[in-house]
């Protein structure tokens, strides 16, 4: 089962979505644990996952599928979310505002009490079965506002905010998923609360856990700490040589000068 460290009682309450037939929307900061965490409850509740990236391009026939013309005859072929349907799959819809706005179309018969997809190309109405879930994910912190979900969206789920985990949770993920000592693990975690807490306008988003399991494996790979978190953590954040020369320096301060 995928190691996920809990930052409260979100298991839980995705168990309890699960059971009680309710969609999820998951809000939280890149590289936070939002995709981890579903991944470790679809393995735990026992039900296949299917993740789909939305992107800017999607639409609502890549969730639901199309028709496919070869060898002069058309055969129809399920999309991802078709798939899940009748699988009575968990469905993962990461950055979903990103997504077309003809998705909505057919989120909402699926998110609300009936359940339902339906597949306009075939007439079909797809009734879901009880192990069928529907959960989308966003980012607050980069969406513009004409591109936030709408009110009609975001109250068809329940919703469950995650953030960066807390110094202790945050330390567990460094060993376990970063092979960091636990040394090494405690000064990343330091320098990504001083790193949180500036507050630079250059930087869109700050340093994530993600990036701290990066800085920790390389680290572990015998790379010195200082180097890795400039690699990993630093060149990763900005590009801008200003920004980039502070943020070192935050880092100096707070891993030393061993490289
Ligand atoms: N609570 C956690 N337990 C275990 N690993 C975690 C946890 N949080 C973060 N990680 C680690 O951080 C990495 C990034 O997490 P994940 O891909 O779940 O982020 P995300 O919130 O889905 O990001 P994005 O919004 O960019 O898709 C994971 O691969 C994992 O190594």
């Amino acid at each position: 089962m995928p190691f996920y460290a809990e930052q409260g009682d979100e298991c839980a309450l995705f168990a309890q979505c699960h059971a009680q037939q309710l969609p999820l929307l998951i809000k939280g900061p890149t590289g936070c644990g939002k995709t981890r965490f579903v991944e470790h409850m679809a393995a735990r509740l026992g039900r296949p996952l299917i993740t789909v990236s939305c992107h800017d391009d999607l639409s609502a026939a890549d969730l639901v599928g199309r028709h496919l013309i070869g060898n002069g005859s058309t055969v129809w072929a399920d999309g991802p979310l078709t798939r899940a349907v009748r699988e009575g799959a968990i469905v993962y819809l990461d950055e979903v505002v990103e997504a077309r706005k003809d998705t909505t179309v057919v989120l909402h018969p699926l998110a609300d009490d009936r359940r339902i997809l339906p597949i306009e190309r075939t007439g079909e109405q797809l009734k879901a079965p009880p192990e069928f879930m529907l959960v989308i994910s966003y980012n607050p912190g980069y969406q513009n506002l004409l591109k936030g979900l709408k009110p009609s969206t975001r109250q068809r789920f329940t919703a469950l905010t995650l953030n960066y985990p807390a110094p202790a949770v945050e330390r567990s993920i460094l060993e376990k998923e970063g092979h960091a000592s636990p040394a090494v693990a405690a000064r990343l975690v330091q320098l990504a609360q001083a790193l949180r807490r500036l507050t630079d306008h250059d930087l869109e988003e700050t340093a994530s856990t993600r990036l701290l399991v990066m800085a920790a494996r390389l680290a572990s790979a015998g790379m010195g700490l200082r180097q890795a978190c400039r690699a990993a953590v630093v060149d990763a954040l900005s590009d801008d040589l200003d920004t980039v020369i502070a943020l070192d320096e935050v880092v100096r301060a707070v891993v030393g000068d061993e490289d």
